[in-house]
């Protein structure tokens, strides 16, 4: 449960705060360098008082752990750690069971907090175990990826995957702060950066022109690191936080911010959720053009536009085209078989992210399955 802020910690020059307003579960994301020395404090300010369980994968751990104990610690607050294998194939019902028995041995109380150190996979799992144990404990986010900076560690989405398809079990769970060190970002890979920028472009994609415009100006200098990067990611913030606070549970309009996610997660799950074959960023950026195409192909959108959005991936390095994704050729029939289970799906009808051009998507319930197997068969021919 969340405790009285006791003080607000001492703001530091070229860090900005995004509110998240979500009436009694509001929060801050609190975006700079080198703020992961500081997690203690900004923590201890909000929950004074709490021990904690901190989440991560093997290789957030290596790279980025002990500066989070060192800073809880600074903080007075204890903690202990649950190390997870990195990669997709963890937010898993084997893995969750074990964050959950880490959380029960460390006598968890409904008043501490989990901590999720690392990418989407990690705040995902964390999340849900965190909303579960003891029917809630607090949460906090220090995200370690572009993809969780801007995305996933934002707006209290939670969950595992199951072979049947894509975050299938889960739970809203707001986390309690989010804490984005910038400077984190200095390891990650180029092909996770990227895969974390089709986020980015998602949401000038669905209402906000100009940023897309502004990505199209500065992607080269979001990519090499400096105040444009620190722009776009709390523009990102802002963009998720907007349609967060209008619709917490997706009742309506947060469904737009899946566009992109019913071919995305089809592909995720046809590929086994191999991460040598396709991550999640990378099937949002094959998603969101094959949305684009087919919005162009139902007569909803200009080829021209869709030219253009296949273009910016392409020139941030991301796939565009089903081909694209190494390994056998996939199958019409188990994309179908995905798309069918996807949670957007309403008394058996298809909905998707359809779009009317750059910035203009909008949810389009009853798509006819014939005409998604149609533009499928195309796309998959070439
Ligand atoms: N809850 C939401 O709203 C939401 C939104 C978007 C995506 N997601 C989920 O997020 C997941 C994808 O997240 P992701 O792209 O962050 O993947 P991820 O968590 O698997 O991280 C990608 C890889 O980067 C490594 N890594 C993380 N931080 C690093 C760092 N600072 N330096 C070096 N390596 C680092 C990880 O160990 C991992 O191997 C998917 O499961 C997706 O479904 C959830
Ligand atoms: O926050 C949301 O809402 C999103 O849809 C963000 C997506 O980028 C993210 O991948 C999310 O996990 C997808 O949600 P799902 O409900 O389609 O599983
Ligand atoms: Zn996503």
């Amino acid at each position: 449960m969340p405790r009285p802020v006791p003080h607000a910690p001492a703001r530091v020059a070229d860090e900005r705060r995004v509110r998240v307003s979500l009436g009694s579960r509001s929060y801050d994301i609190v975006i700079g360098e080198g703020l992961i020395d500081r997690a203690g404090e900004e923590i201890a300010a909000r929950l004074p008082g709490i021990r904690a369980v901190i989440v991560t994968d093997e290789t957030v751990a290596r790279l980025h752990l002990t500066r989070l104990e060192i800073a809880l610690a600074g903080a007075g607050i204890e903690s202990t750690c649950v190390k997870l294998p990195a990669g997709e194939t963890t937010k898993s019902f084997a893995h969750l069971e074990r964050t959950v028995d880490a959380m029960l041995e460390a006598r968890l109380e409904r008043g501490d907090a989990v901590i999720a150190l690392g990418g989407g996979v990690i705040g995902d799992l964390a999340g849900f175990a965190s909303a579960i144990v003891k029917r809630g404990t607090n949460f906090v986010q220090v995200p370690t990826t572009l993809l969780a900076q801007v995305d996933s560690s934002v707006g209290g989405k939670t969950g595992i995957n199951t072979p049947r398809g894509k975050n299938l079990v889960g739970a809203f769970h707001q986390p309690t702060l989010v804490l984005s060190d910038i400077a984190l970002l200095d390891t990650l890979s180029p092909r996770e950066f990227a895969a974390g920028y089709a986020e980015v472009v998602k949401y000038g994609l669905i209402d906000r022109p100009d940023f897309f415009e502004f990505l199209e100006r500065n992607r080269p200098a979001i990519f090499a690191g400096g105040s444009e990067r620190a722009e776009a990611i709390a523009m990102s913030c802002e963009a998720k936080a907007a349609v967060v606070a209008a619709d917490e549970e997706e009742h309506a309009s947060r469904a737009l911010l899946n566009l992109g996610h019913t071919f995305g997660h089809a592909l995720e799950r046809a590929v086994g959720y191999d991460p040598a074959r396709l991550v999640h960023g990378e099937g949002v950026a094959i998603g969101m053009a094959l949305a684009h195409r087919f919005s162009a192909k139902l007569g909803l959108a200009t080829r021209q536009d869709a030219g253009r959005v296949a273009a910016h991936l392409g020139a941030a390095g991301l796939p565009t085209e089903i081909a694209a994704i190494p390994g056998p050729a996939l199958d019409r029939r188990a994309l179908m078989e995905a798309i069918a289970q996807d949670k957007k799906v309403s008394r058996g009808r298809l909905t998707f992210i359809l779009t009317h051009g750059i910035g203009q998507a909008f949810v389009a319930r009853d798509v006819e399955p014939t005409d998604v197997e149609r533009f499928l068969d195309e796309e998959l021919a070439k």
